[in-house]
């Protein structure tokens, strides 16, 4: 048998691994210097890391205020900091990977790993920018690494417009850039079929939110 290449130490171990960025990603240019790069299938393995992320790592229901009543956000979150560790090892080599190939574009690495669990198909987050922080004024990068069932994350222009559709699968790399806080919108709406867990794993700069 011709090995078509060299296996990594990972893939013999059969440890989750990424795989390179370089000449893979895809970028999308959405307009008004908006652009999203897509990589599906980029983590391998991704199954040990989802059993990870679904046990008890600190997931929390969040409430909001609704006009005159408090909901619950339709999700769980967790958001590392960046002095935290990290609850699986892929995630470390997956925010050196994305500093690694960003850092000339972005000049500065990832910190923080916001983490959400869309529980079922219920579960979603409405359209909004990353515009707490710096996102609302200046360009920058925030990278979404989905693990589980596979959900759709619809883009849109911020002024309005017709709606770009990224499916998410499992191990799947996403990454939203250039102006794409302030001048698109993103949102994961609800699934009218039954889904099971999804967890977004989102890398972001210091200051980005
Ligand atoms: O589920 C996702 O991948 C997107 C989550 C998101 O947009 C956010 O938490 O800001
Ligand atoms: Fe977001």
């Amino acid at each position: 048998m011709v090995l078509a290449h060299q296996p990594s130490m990972w893939d013999v171990l059969g440890e989750p691994s990424v795989r390179p960025l370089a000449g893979s990603v895809v970028r999308h240019a959405l307009g008004h210097g908006a652009w999203v790069d897509h990589l599906p299938g980029w983590v391998q393995g991704s199954d040990a890391v989802l059993d990870v992320l679904l046990g008890d790592i600190g997931w929390r229901a969040d409430r909001r205020q609704m006009y005159d009543r408090e909901v619950a956000v339709p999700r769980l979150l967790r958001w590392f900091g960046p002095r935290e560790a990290l609850p699986h090892p892929l995630l470390a080599d997956a925010r050196s990977a994305l500093d690694a190939y960003y850092a000339p574009e972005l000049g500065e690495p990832f910190v923080s790993a916001g983490m959400c669990l869309y529980r079922d198909g219920r579960d979603s987050v409405a359209w909004h920018g990353d515009r707490v922080g710096r996102g609302s004024s200046q360009d920058t990068v925030v990278a979404i690494v989905s693990f589980g069932s596979p959900r759709a994350l619809l883009l849109r222009p911020a002024g309005g417009g017709r709606a770009l559709r990224f499916p998410l699968g499992h191990g799947d790399l996403l990454v939203m850039g250039g102006s794409c806080q302030r001048t698109w919108e993103h949102a994961v709406p609800k699934a009218a079929q039954a889904v099971g867990p999804r967890v977004s794993v989102q890398f972001r700069p210091r200051g980005v939110a």
